[in-house]
């Protein structure tokens, strides 16, 4: 598995200007009457890349999967696949299977039948169908399940028959929209990996629809943030969280601060934003207006809380009080409410099991930040 984790670490078709894209939407818009669910959207998508749309409910994410799975067709627009523009195939001939977040498998077919149904509707022979169905059962790990119903299983081991039926036949696109909705957390989280490592070993091109951030940060390759019909941002999970292009996609992926301010300099690489409890001073390819609004995000694990003050507390520092403590076993949240009231929230690595003299309620502290350490944003 190590060699696998290396070879997806240089994994970035997209960088490569090479490269061309495996599936395209090309201005794609899906109205529903006077409804715009997707609105001009242009989107590529790399072979072998497992690409996650995220976005809240009613984002238009799904519409867009079922335009690839060709259950919807687009209002205007292209949607290039392998170089065909596939407007006119219809679902089942093209290279794409969906899998949805309702299995429906067959209540009445054992395990094997549920997998070859695809098959022996395309009327492939018996002995090459039980072939590849235990192919199938090999890789989804089932293979002592093959006689058992549906209500036999648990709902992770359905979501494995659900996953082998929808790559037996072995598509070049696998759709999967918000696949492991119905698993608790546990289940969820392993489920998660083997995907991951599914689709390395079969080399295919997966696209995932899910509204978890968690989930698209752990499996994808690439992440689409959507927002009203459109895409906001498409980078890795790691660029998101870090470097979000705006205050919609540093909201809504975990947790952040927003820091106000307006801009008292700008160049060089650094912006600097005074107004607010702290004078920011970043790192930053911005080129905001001096004296125009401005913001700095910063992430609750970059903000640091110490008794004594940093070394140079003038820039990217403030006084502060704790606010509110929250201990989550392997971190700890301080809120700590800032001269203006404003409360900003911290979070510590627990590093050690017990540690003398913690930091407690209504102490005064000092909040700081490196110059690095978050992203100033222009909307
Ligand atoms: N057949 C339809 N007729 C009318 N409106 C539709 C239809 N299908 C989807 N919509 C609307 O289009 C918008 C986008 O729907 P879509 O299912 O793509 O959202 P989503 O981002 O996948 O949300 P969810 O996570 O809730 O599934 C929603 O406002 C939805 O109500």
């Amino acid at each position: 598995m190590k060699s696998l984790g290396n070879i997806r670490r240089s994994f970035a078709p997209w960088a490569d200007p090479q490269s061309k894209p495996f599936i395209s939407f090309r201005n794609i818009t899906k109205k529903f009457g006077d409804f715009t669910a997707v609105d001009n959207l242009t989107l590529d998508i790399y072979h072998r890349e497992f690409f996650a749309l995220l976005g809240a409910s009613g984002c238009g994410k799904s519409t867009l999967l079922r335009m690839l799975a060709g259950f919807e067709r687009p209002t205007s627009g292209e949607i290039i696949l392998d170089g065909q523009d596939i407007a006119a195939i219809p679902p089942y001939k093209r290279p794409v299977n969906m899998m949805f977040q309702s299995y429906a498998l067959f209540p009445h077919m054992t395990v094997e039948s549920n997998i070859g149904f695809g098959l022996r509707q395309d009327g492939m022979p018996k002995a090459e169908i039980a072939e590849r169905v235990q192919q199938m059962l090999k890789l989804v790990k089932l293979e002592q399940f093959a006689k058992r119903k549906p209500q036999q299983l648990s709902g992770g081991q359905r979501q494995r028959v659900a996953l082998a039926r929808s790559l037996a036949k072995r598509p070049k696109v696998l759709l999967l929209d918000e696949p492991l909705g119905a698993l608790d957390k546990k289940l969820r989280e392993e489920t998660q990996f083997e995907l991951m490592d599914l689709q390395q070993q079969l080399g295919l091109t997966f696209v995932v629809v899910t509204h978890d951030q968690e989930e698209a940060m752990t499996m994808a390759d690439r992440i689409a943030v959507m927002s009203h019909g459109k895409v906001v941002q498409v980078a890795t999970p790691a660029e998101i969280y870090e470097a979000p292009n705006s205050r919609f996609v540093a909201d809504f992926i975990g947790d952040v601060n927003i820091l106000e301010g307006s801009v008292k300099a700008a160049g060089n690489g650094r912006v600097e934003l005074s107004g607010g409890d702290f004078t920011v001073r970043a790192v930053s390819d911005a080129a905001p207006a001096i004296g125009t609004s401005a913001a700095f995000a910063i992430r609750p694990e970059k903000l640091k809380v110490s008794r004594t003050a940093p070394a140079d507390p003038a820039v990217n520092t403030s006084e502060g009080e704790i606010w509110d403590i929250a201990y989550l076993g392997d971190m700890t949240v301080f809120h700590v409410k800032l001269p203006s009231g404003k409360v900003v929230k911290t979070s510590m690595l627990n590093a050690q099991r017990e540690v003398e003299n913690p930091i407690g309620y209504d102490e005064k502290v000092w909040v700081s930040f490196a110059e690095t350490a978050g992203v100033v944003l222009r909307d």
